[in-house]
């Protein structure tokens, strides 16, 4: 990348408060700790632990709180649903970071932000039952937006790729799952015996691409029952989530730390629901917190 390149208005766009475009928060704004979360409710719940609030701005799903907990400056905000929005918030975070908005270039130095993302999920398998707390070690994309990007060759798991075709008997035209890793060290610091260190995948979809079925029929039907008996190094698939194979993959080619781990809130295996996880989800968002 050029390092001179000066990002026209229509492609690094700030808002005239000087805010980013969609986030809606000024580069002073953001702390190098990232808490991100599906829900804009949700950002009230990790902001009510803070000590203090510095900012707290919202624009359409995004949501954001800066402030401190425990002497730590965290930035909260909400992504939305889905890997689409997952673009638009990691690029902007990226931009707020590391491009200077007066001269429009990239910065010299680089700045590394660490980026946590707490959800909601379904298991897939026993391991992974509901109130189970499942990070995405690896993460199997069920969607595009990586293909978008260079150099993905440097951070996929192309052996893992070539046996999820293989073992799913892959029948979906136009559409590739992809295999990114979360970043290996962040998954130290925030993964203890009270996390399973899965492999998850994100879906482009919450009924069909994950297999559920209301009124319209699904193009593979037995896709669920090939993702649960997939095996690739002694490992399973554990779970479903929305956005963790472009968060993961994304901070990955601009350098930063990210990681996705959920709170399993549907047992596909079981058949069954718990649509009361608001504790289960709590305790989570409190264990990240501190380790974050
Ligand atoms: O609870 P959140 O963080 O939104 O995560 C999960 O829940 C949503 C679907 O209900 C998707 O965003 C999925 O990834
Ligand atoms: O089954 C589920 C539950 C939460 N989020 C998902 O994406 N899938």
């Amino acid at each position: 990348m050029d390092k001179n390149r000066i990002i026209p208005p229509s492609e690094l766009i700030i808002n005239e408060d000087g805010s980013i475009f969609h986030l809606h928060i000024k580069p002073e704004h953001l702390a190098d700790r990232v808490f991100l979360v599906g829900d804009p409710a949700r950002v009230d719940v990790v902001a009510s632990r803070f000590d203090s609030k510095e900012v707290e701005v919202s624009s359409r799903e995004f949501h954001t709180i800066t402030g401190t907990y425990k002497g730590k400056r965290i930035t909260v905000l909400s992504h939305g649903i889905g890997t689409d929005n997952i673009d638009i918030v990691v690029n902007e975070l990226d931009a707020l970071a590391n491009i200077d908005f007066e001269t429009r270039k990239v910065k010299e130095n680089f700045r590394q932000l660490t980026m946590v993302r707490v959800g909601t999920s379904g298991g897939l398998q026993d391991i992974s039952h509901i109130g189970a707390y499942v990070a995405a070690e690896k993460s199997i994309g069920f969607d595009g937006v990586m293909y978008f990007y260079d150099q993905t060759d440097k951070i996929r798991d192309k052996e893992m790729e070539e046996q999820l075709i293989k073992q799913l008997d892959w029948k979906l035209d136009g559409l590739k799952p992809y295999v990114v890793s979360a970043n290996e060290s962040l998954i130290e610091q925030i993964c203890q015996d009270d996390v399973i260190k899965g492999m998850t995948i994100a879906a482009n979809g919450f009924y069909g691409p994950q297999g559920r079925m209301l009124r319209v029929p699904l193009m593979d039907v037995d896709l669920n029952k090939k993702i649960q008996a997939f095996e690739y190094n002694g490992r399973q698939i554990t779970n479903f989530e929305m956005e963790s194979s472009s968060l993961a993959g994304l901070a990955a080619l601009m350098g930063h730390r990210a990681m996705t781990v959920c709170c399993i809130i549907a047992g596909r295996k079981a058949l069954k629901m718990n649509t009361s996880y608001k504790n289960s989800l709590e305790d989570l968002i409190d264990l990240v917190l501190d380790r974050i």
